[in-house]
């Protein structure tokens, strides 16, 4: 018996909507939530500057993110598949495709869960009251809080030259930026603290104006009152280098006292 083509039409229909509506109630993580990271924050902090993929490749892997590029040159920040890079300058430049990235951690944003946070007075309170209201302490997660924030503090660095100084020598000669009442978007990501030496343990934050034209890297922040939007990154993928400076970096050491310095 042969079935007329609009029954097959319909049941494939059918079969497609059965399965959206089962996803919808899904719950727990979006399909596909790969943290994705260009080397380790440990070898950063001891001079792993040298590129090692161009950032048309990073922006496969997603469309919010933060790192920085060849040389230390400035910071990344990533938002809804635009890339920018602040300069020391203070000002935020497209992000060209052939840039090669040093180090990155990059997710294609999916909101599993929305946190409102209000009165942070400074970064130490947005951290303690998120840590009350994470899932838990043991994931990694990525953040996007978009708003109008009280004061923000946020750096840049100078691209470096070889031999490259280690990352705590190069933060001394950062550029710092104060905005006061600024509208933008931070964005960033949670490391839980056993992925101390892979990335910054606790919040990693970064910071672009709406405009897009200005930023950095978070020193300190405070909010009155913004939706902190959560996606959990239960899967992880890391690009190492397999030449340079990397090879022979000694990344057995206890760097935390030397990273306190220079996240905040
Ligand atoms: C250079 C910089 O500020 C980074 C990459 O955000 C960091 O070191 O955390």
């Amino acid at each position: 018996m042969k079935l007329p083509w609009y029954y097959v039409i319909a049941v494939i229909i059918l079969f497609l909507a059965a399965v959206a509506v089962f996803d919808l109630f899904q719950d727990g993580p979006g399909e596909g939530d790969v943290l994705y990271q260009v080397s380790t924050i440990d070898a950063l902090m001891q001079s792993v500057y040298d590129g090692i993929i161009p950032n048309e490749e990073l922006k496969k892997h997603g469309d919010i993110g933060i790192g920085t590029f060849n040389g230390l040159d400035g910071e990344m920040v990533a938002v809804d598949g635009n890339y920018y890079q602040i300069k020391s300058d203070g000002v935020a430049y497209p992000v060209k495709d052939d840039m090669m990235i040093p180090f990155a951690t990059v997710t294609f944003f999916e909101i599993d869960k929305t946190i409102l946070v209000e009165d942070a007075g400074n970064f130490t309170e947005f951290t303690g009251k998120m840590d009350a209201v994470l899932p838990s302490s043991n994931l990694f997660y990525a953040f996007r809080i978009d708003g109008q924030f009280p004061y923000i503090k946020a750096r840049s660095v100078p691209k470096q030259e070889k031999p490259y100084p280690l990352l705590v020598d190069a933060v001394a000669n950062q550029s710092v930026f104060e905005f006061h009442n600024v509208t933008g978007t931070i964005v960033g990501f949670y490391t839980p603290q056993y992925g101390k030496g892979i990335n910054v343990p606790g919040y990693h934050l970064h910071f672009i104006t709406d405009d897009r034209k200005a930023g950095g890297h978070i020193l300190d922040f405070s909010i009155d009152e913004a939706d902190v939007k959560l996606d959990i990154t239960p899967e992880f993928y890391m690009e190492l280098p397999t030449d340079g400076d990397f090879i022979g970096v000694d990344l057995t050491k206890d760097l935390h006292k030397e990273l306190e310095k220079v996240e905040k």
